[in-house]
């Protein structure tokens, strides 16, 4: 299986006086989980939202192996993306959404029963959505990226609402999922909890890249992701 890599090169988006996204270039490649990590209101979500074609840059291009998602020709069954939490219908069922967005996809029925049994949402895939916590509707919307078997994942603060046991089981899922060769990239503002699952690091803050690397020369240095991006930024605390 070949793997993808994403390429993000200097990805601008002004609203107004705010600069939202300024000059970012980063990479994410196959086999690795990338954390795009920084405090509220930093570009994250935004940046993610042009690497999928959701916000239309002002400069700069975002790539999956040289293409642009909407160029991609298949692009459900080559990047599954959660950024939006609102997407099922609150009177439908788990099951009912997700095999309307496998008819969409054009993605086979079966898949269906296969990712509720992946996210583990066999317990209340039958009941409305509209009565989901956040927690419930993180694995549900999962669920739906997952359809198409996809070789990249991006996931737009994918812990949220989450429980203890669900971080760590999507810790191990996103780790299983990169070992076969397939890129992850996921946001996030909580530097501590993504030091135990992500390999490499993108630092922003204010809309620019603070700090790009490999979370081993955070490590190495004998720091914590939280230390690194403060004295980097020398802010007084994450918001
Ligand atoms: N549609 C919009 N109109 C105006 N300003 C926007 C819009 N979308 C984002 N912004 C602004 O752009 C900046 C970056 O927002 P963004 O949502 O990308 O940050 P984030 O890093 O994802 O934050 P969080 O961790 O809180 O989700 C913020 O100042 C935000 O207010």
């Amino acid at each position: 299986m070949t793997g993808i890599a994403i390429r993000v090169d200097g990805l601008t988006k002004v609203y107004g006086s705010v600069r939202a996204v300024d000059d970012v270039t980063f990479s994410a490649e196959p086999g690795r989980i990338t954390g795009f990590l920084g405090p509220n209101g930093a570009g994250k979500s935004t940046t993610l939202r042009m690497l999928l074609g959701l916000v239309r840059p002002d400069a700069g291009t975002a790539r999956f192996n040289g293409r642009a998602y909407r160029d991609l020709p298949n692009a459900t069954a080559t990047v599954g993306a959660v950024v939006d939490l609102a997407a099922a219908h609150p009177a439908t069922t788990a099951r009912g959404h997700l095999r309307t967005y496998a008819a969409l996809g054009g993605h086979p029925a079966t898949r269906v029963a296969e990712v509720i049994t992946t996210t583990g949402i066999d317990g209340f895939a039958d009941r409305r959505v509209g009565g989901y916590s956040t927690g419930m509707k993180q694995r549900l919307a999962l669920a739906t990226a997952l359809l198409g078997e996809p070789r990249v994942l991006v996931l737009d603060e994918p812990s949220n609402g989450l429980d203890p046991a669900g971080i760590v089981w999507l810790r191990n899922f996103l780790r299983d999922f990169a070992a076969a060769g397939r890129t992850v990239l996921i946001s996030s503002h909580l530097l501590t909890e993504v030091q135990h699952s992500v390999d490499d690091v993108v630092l922003i803050n204010n809309g620019r890249i603070a700090w790009a690397g490999p979370l081993t020369e955070v490590t190495a240095a004998g720091g914590t992701l939280e230390e690194t991006f403060l004295s980097i930024t020398q802010e007084g605390a994450l918001r």
